[in-house]
C-alpha cells in the first residue's frame, strides 16, 4: 500500500474493553498508549480512561507519537430522539475537532441488543420505514454539521444494530447524502455473512463511501459457538470471536488491495476486543503490526 496515504492507528479496546471494562481494568492509559507505540502505530481511537481534556491528553499523546483519529459516538435517530443526539453530537464532534480527528464514527444504536444478552443471531433489530427514514435524516444533518469543522461522519455498521448487513449498508448509503460515510469494519462483516467474499463485495462497492476502516479479524470457531448456542455478541467478545489481522479467518491481502488500488485515503485502525488476560494486548498489537507490514508493505 501507499505509505502516504494510509496511517495506522490501534484502538484501546484491546487493552480496556469499554462494552466491559471489567476486561482489562488493570490496564491503565499510559500504559496503553505507551504500548500503542512501542508496537509501532502512530494513531489511536478514545477509550473511557483517556482524560477528556484536550490540554491535558494531547501532550500525552504526542511525547508517544500518537495522534487521535476518531472515537465512538452512538445516534438514537430512529427512536425519535434526535435533538438530545445532535446535542451530544456536537460536544463530542468539538472534543475529536480539539484534537486533531477528522472522521467521526457513529453507530445507530437505537434497538441495538450488541450490549444486552440476547442472542446476536436471532434478535438484532430490523427497521421500519419510518426508522430508516428517521435514521438517514439525523445521518444528513451530522454531515452537515461536521462539514462546517472540516470533519466527516461515517456509520460504523456493527453486529446486532440495525446497519448490520450489505443489504442494510446498502439501504443506509442509498438514503443517505454522498456527504455521509461509511465505517467499514472487516470483522463485523465477515461475523455478519460469515463469508469473506460478502466482505469484500461491500469494500468494492461503497469504497468512494468509505472514509475510515476497522481492521478486525475473526476466530472462525467461536462464531460458530455464537450461533450453535444463541450467544450473545458480548458472551462472543468473552470467548474470543475477535483477534488481530494474521491471527484469526480473514486475509487481508485483498482488503489492502482494494484499498491500495482505490487510492483510499485515511486511517486503518487496528480493533481486537479481546480478554487482555488471555492475550495479552502488546503482544497482539505486535502481532498485528508485524502482519500489516508483511502483507501490506507498510
Ligand atoms: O468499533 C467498535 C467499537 C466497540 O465498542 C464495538 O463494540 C466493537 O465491536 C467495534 O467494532
Ligand atoms: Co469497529
Amino acid at each position: 500500500m501507499n505509505k502516504d496515504n494510509v496511517k495506522l492507528a490501534i484502538a484501546p479496546i484491546g487493552w480496556t474493553n469499554d462494552d466491559m471494562p471489567e476486561l482489562g481494568k488493570e490496564n491503565t492509559f499510559q500504559q496503553t498508549v505507551s504500548e500503542m507505540a512501542l508496537a509501532g502505530f502512530c494513531g489511536s481511537e478514545v477509550g473511557s480512561k483517556y482524560p477528556r481534556d484536550p490540554a491535558v491528553l494531547k501532550p500525552m499523546l504526542e511525547i508517544r507519537g500518537i495522534q487521535i483519529c476518531n472515537a465512538w459516538f452512538s445516534t438514537f435517530f430512529a427512536n425519535g430522539e434526535r435533538a438530545k443526539t445532535i446535542d451530544e453530537f456536537i460536544n463530542h464532534m468539538n472534543f475529536l475537532h480539539a484534537m486533531g480527528a477528522k472522521v467521526i464514527g457513529c453507530s445507530e444504536q437505537s434497538k441495538s441488543i450488541q450490549g444486552t444478552s440476547l442472542a446476536v443471531f436471532e434478535q438484532k433489530p430490523v427497521f421500519t420505514e419510518e426508522e430508516w427514514r428517521l435514521t438517514a435524516e439525523g445521518y444528513n444533518e451530522l454531515a452537515q454539521i461536521a462539514a462546517e469543522k472540516g470533519m466527516q461522519v461515517c456509520l460504523h455498521h456493527h453486529m446486532g444494530t440495525g446497519i448490520q448487513t450489505p443489504d442494510e449498508i446498502d439501504r443506509f448509503l442509498a438514503l443517505t447524502n454522498d456527504d455521509v460515510y461509511l465505517l467499514y469494519d472487516t470483522g463485523h462483516l465477515y461475523y455478519s455473512e460469515n463469508s469473506e467474499q460478502a466482505m469484500l463485495a461491500v469494500l468494492e462497492k461503497h469504497l468512494p463511501r468509505i472514509n475510515h476502516v476497522h481492521l478486525k479479524d475473526v476466530r472462525d470457531e467461536v462464531v460458530a459457538e455464537v450461533r450453535e448456542q444463541r450467544l450473545s455478541f458480548l458472551d462472543g467478545v468473552k470467548r474470543g470471536t475477535f483477534t488481530v489481522p494474521g491471527d484469526g479467518v480473514i486475509d487481508f491481502k485483498p482488503v489492502f488491495k482494494l484499498l491500495d488500488e482505490a487510492g483510499y485515503h485515511g486511517w486503518m485502525v487496528v480493533e481486537a476486543e479481546q480478554d487482555p488476560a488471555l492475550a495479552n494486548p502488546f503482544e497482539y498489537a505486535v502481532k498485528a503490526r508485524k502482519y500489516i507490514r508483511e502483507t501490506a508493505g507498510i
